[in-house]
């Protein structure tokens, strides 16, 4: 952000003072108007004024230009907006200030000057000047350097911003090609004769150049860097009409219409100064009430670096339009302009940029989709170990759960076993029981008979070896009765049951083996039959908890069927699931290959793309180059011409053919 620059010029004087007269003070960057005899003139409607500069009526042309507007130039060449413009009263010295004189070139010829020196200075840019010069005559745009190139219309686009649409612009090499074409604008531009000025602007001029540079021998990497960008700056240099007063200038006719839309177009610069000085953001600028305004759009608060230098005549007569200058002056002072180097890109450049914008979005996107389908993958393979340890787990369960069953099973069996024997076992101890009372029966019968012989046989050792197991089972009951009975007699060569029981106590024992005394082998017997009583209970008792048993086993074995089937459909579940990832995995893999071909591909066009380019930027530099030789060929040769056209019409001499063609 930087103010405008505004600069306050003085004029000689066409006239001596008289002593009456008040006479304009300067005091380095001050001005005040003084009352004769030099006092300050106190009044309020005569303040003393301030400016970044103030030059008197001896500072030349030159003098400006170094202080002023050289810096404008300089920031042009390096790719800022720039515009000078010179402002003030009819015959106040603008025309003088921006054309000068035989011996003192003005800002415009200074200018051009400097642009070329500058740009000789720059080695590592090469640059494209064009030029052009138009007036805006009676509120309508012409164009100076074509006659008949009139009423031309403004224009606005993105790219160009505000413009003269048909306004021909001439490339240019050097300043004396340039001064070519400004002396032929000037004989287009509109003058008239005035009280106040022999030879008054009628018209706003602005003389344009448009400076346009590149870095020289750009990267062949095909990279884009800031040496890509081509930076165009337009350099205004304007000389506005003088504001008038009628009653002064003694307009009529067509100097009065062309005196009313110079006053009215400066009176809209006057309002667009204002509301710019006041500073007020968002405030309506009415850039659009003139063409002039709306050229200088940039220049007035916008995107340049401006200067303006007012010129303000020195005698007393003028000294209300002086203070109407120097007010507008201290306006314009107060806006802020807000300049930046203007880069574009070319085409080629912009074209390539946006390839690799492309590329770089592709492969975002690339890159993007391939970490998408990583993820993708990487959850796939954890999915895909989680299930198979799982797997691994319900088939360790399933194992456990058939060891289970099979022990269950082996179980099941064993109490099945136990529970025939008890069954077999009560089936034998009835049997038994049968014998036992038959073979008592048969005792008694001999005993009572008093029968030796059979004495014989009933002392004999009953049989119990048909059942072995169930001997077991009763010498276990049998033990605990024993342990109360009391204590034989005699011991003789007979074995004691109870020693029997104390030195046997839970063994299996062949009970054919042992002595008995007939005594205590009867009463072992009839002990025996209520054994068996007591064990038939018992095994019944204990066959049916073992049937319980059985069926609570049973029960257990069908759930843990239904587990095991739940389990193996699990398994099954997983295996499916585990085998659809598989699948989906090598599907991802296709789908990455596929990608990286293409990718690739687009690499290898891509390539071919930019090898395009550059042969196309090749061939577009060389085509410029070409053009600007042919354009300053062809303007030098016109230019030539119209000079020849010119001192033959002087001479009167007859027009050649060839020229007037
Ligand atoms: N600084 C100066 N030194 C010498 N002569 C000057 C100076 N300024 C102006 N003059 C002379 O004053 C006269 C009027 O100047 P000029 O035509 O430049 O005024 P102007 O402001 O352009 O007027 P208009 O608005 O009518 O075109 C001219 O003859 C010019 O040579």
């Amino acid at each position: 952000m930087e103010k405008i620059s505004v600069a306050v010029r003085f004029r000689p004087s066409t006239s001596d003072p008289l002593p009456s007269d008040r006479q304009w003070h300067l005091d380095d960057n001050r001005i005040s108007l003084h009352r004769p005899l030099g006092t300050p003139n106190p009044t309020s409607s005569s303040p003393s004024f301030s400016f970044d500069h103030v030059f008197d009526h001896s500072t030349t042309n030159s003098s400006v230009h170094q202080v002023l507007t050289s810096p404008i130039i300089l920031a042009a060449v390096d790719g800022f907006n720039g515009t000078v413009f010179a402002y003030g009263q009819t015959s106040s010295g603008k025309t003088y200030t921006m054309n000068g004189s035989g011996s003192d070139p003005g800002i415009i010829q200074l200018a051009v000057r400097d642009v070329f020196e500058m740009i000789q200075m720059v080695t590592e840019r090469e640059f494209l000047i064009r030029v052009s010069y138009m007036e805006i005559y009676n509120e309508e745009i012409n164009d100076l350097l074509v006659l008949g190139n009139q009423k031309l219309p403004i224009h606005e686009s993105l790219e160009r911003g505000v413009y003269v649409a048909g306004l021909r612009e001439e490339i240019v090499n050097n300043t004396d090609q340039v001064l070519e074409l400004i002396k032929l604008g000037e004989t287009n531009r509109h003058f008239g004769e005035t009280n106040m000025n022999a030879r008054s602007s009628r018209s706003h001029t602005i003389f344009r150049m448009v400076i346009e540079s590149s870095v020289k021998n750009t990267t062949s990497s095909g990279d884009v860097s800031d040496t890509d960008a081509i930076r165009v700056s337009v350099l205004n240099l304007v000389d506005l009409a003088g504001s008038e007063r009628i009653a002064k200038t003694g307009a009529g006719g067509v100097r009065l219409k062309e005196g009313k839309h110079i006053n009215k177009s400066l009176m809209v610069l006057g309002n667009v100064i204002n509301k710019l000085s006041e500073g007020k953001q968002r405030a309506h600028i009415p850039y659009r009430d003139s063409k002039l305004t709306r050229i200088l759009q940039p220049a007035l608060g916008g995107n340049a670096k401006t200067s303006i230098i007012c010129t303000v005549a020195p005698e007393e007569v003028h000294v209300e339009e002086t203070k109407g200058t120097l007010q507008f002056a201290s306006r314009a002072k107060r806006i802020t302009n807000c300049a930046q180097v203007n880069e574009v890109l070319t085409d080629a450049a912009l074209l390539r940029r946006q390839k690799l914008e492309i590329e770089e979005l592709r492969k975002k996107l690339q890159g993007s989709h391939s970490e998408v389908l990583e993820q993708v993958i990487l959850k796939q393979r954890n999915d895909m170990l989680k299930s198979e340890m799982e797997r691994d787990k319900l088939a360790t369960q399933l194992e456990e759960e058939r060891k289970a069953r099979e022990t269950l099973e082996n179980h099941i069996k064993e109490q099945q076993k136990k529970i025939e024997n008890l069954n077999d076992l009560s089936f034998s101890s009835g049997q038994t029981q049968n014998s036992c009372q038959v073979d008592s029966g048969e005792i008694s019968k001999h005993v009572f008979n008093g029968n030796n012989g059979v004495q014989l046989d009933v002392f004999k050792t009953p049989n119990f070896k048909s059942m072995p197991n169930n001997f077991v089972m009763k010498r276990s009951v049998y033990s605990s009765a024993i342990e109360s009975s009391p204590i034989p007699d005699s011991f003789d060569s007979i074995a004691d049951e109870d020693m029997w029981l104390r030195l046997n106590k839970g063994l299996t024992t062949d009970l054919d083996t042992l002595d008995m005394t007939p005594f205590r082998n009867n009463q072992f017997l009839s002990q025996d039959a209520s054994l068996e009583h007591a064990l038939e209970e018992t095994s019944t008792e204990e066959t049916s908890s073992q049937e319980a048993d059985c069926s609570l086993h049973k029960q257990e074995l069908e759930a843990s069927k239904e587990i095991c089937a739940k389990l193996e459909n699990e398994c099954k579940l997983l295996r499916e699931q585990n085998a659809s990832l598989v699948q989906t995995l090598s599907m991802s893999k296709e789908n990455v290959e596929l990608l990286t071909a293409e990718k690739e591909e687009l690499l290898k066009n891509l390539n071919i793309e930019k090898q395009k380019l550059k042969d196309l930027k090749d061939e577009i530099r060389q085509f410029s180059l070409a053009f600007a030789q042919r354009e300053g060929l062809l303007t030098s040769l016109y230019s030539k011409s119209k000079a020849m056209v010119e001192n033959l019409k002087s001479c009167r001499a007859p027009i050649p053919e060839i020229l007037e063609c």
